[in-house]
């Protein structure tokens, strides 16, 4: 056997990355499900909260899972762990996001869906270009209360959640106020 064909494939992957912003409870993460079960195995999704989550469960002695769901858990201490993240992000704004790139899985999609600040998306265009792809959902008020959102000084009013409400160069912005077939195909045409 050649020496060539014991080398390991070049990876490519991932092939195209992409970033799912909006307001708490616009449906990001149900968004990014439903194209993982377009994508199956070819697609990992990825949150940028979750080093951070796991990191504060250790830390605090709460339950990481708890934290990573969709419950009054992770509404209990999610002040605490914006402050918290907050602190890293001060020294170092791509602390998180390299986090979670070094440890992923090399699929050929990813989808981050929890992206909340202009220097996670400057991150991915300085560090995979043309790959990245970025999306903004936008709710309603009123569909957002629906799915339980309260306004919570703290958490609704500081950089987390109001950084990208100014940003403009989304490449798919879609609204997730009901009908979401749509929109899904608008952002899987992003990743052709
Ligand atoms: N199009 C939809 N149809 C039905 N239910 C939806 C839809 N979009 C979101 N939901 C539901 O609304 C709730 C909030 O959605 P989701 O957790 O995806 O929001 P999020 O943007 O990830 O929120 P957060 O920022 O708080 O993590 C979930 O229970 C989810 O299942």
């Amino acid at each position: 056997m050649s020496s060539n064909l014991r080398m390991p494939p070049i990876l490519e992957n991932p092939k195209k990355i992409l970033l799912l912003s909006g307001k708490r409870k616009s449906g990001k993460d149900f968004l990014a499900e439903k194209l993982k079960s377009i994508l199956g195995e070819d697609c990992t999704v990825l949150r940028i909260s979750e080093p951070i989550k796991k990191h504060y469960a250790e830390k605090c002695g709460v339950n990481f899972k708890e934290l990573l769901g969709d419950g009054p858990f992770k509404e209990k201490y999610r002040k605490e762990m914006i402050v918290w993240g907050e602190q890293i992000r001060a020294e170092d704004p791509g602390y998180f996001c390299r986090l979670v790139c070094k440890n992923a899985q090399k699929t050929a999609f990813w989808i981050i869906s929890d992206i909340r600040r202009k220097s996670d998306i400057h991150f991915f265009e300085q560090n995979y270009g043309n790959k990245m792809k970025s999306v903004r959902i936008n709710t309603s008020k009123e569909i957002r209360e629906s799915r339980g959102w309260v306004y919570t000084i703290g958490v609704d009013d500081v950089q987390s959640e109001c950084d990208l409400d100014d940003y403009a160069d989304w490449d798919v912005i879609v609204s997730n106020d009901g009908h979401y077939e749509n929109d899904i195909d608008r952002i899987l045409k992003l990743l052709d």
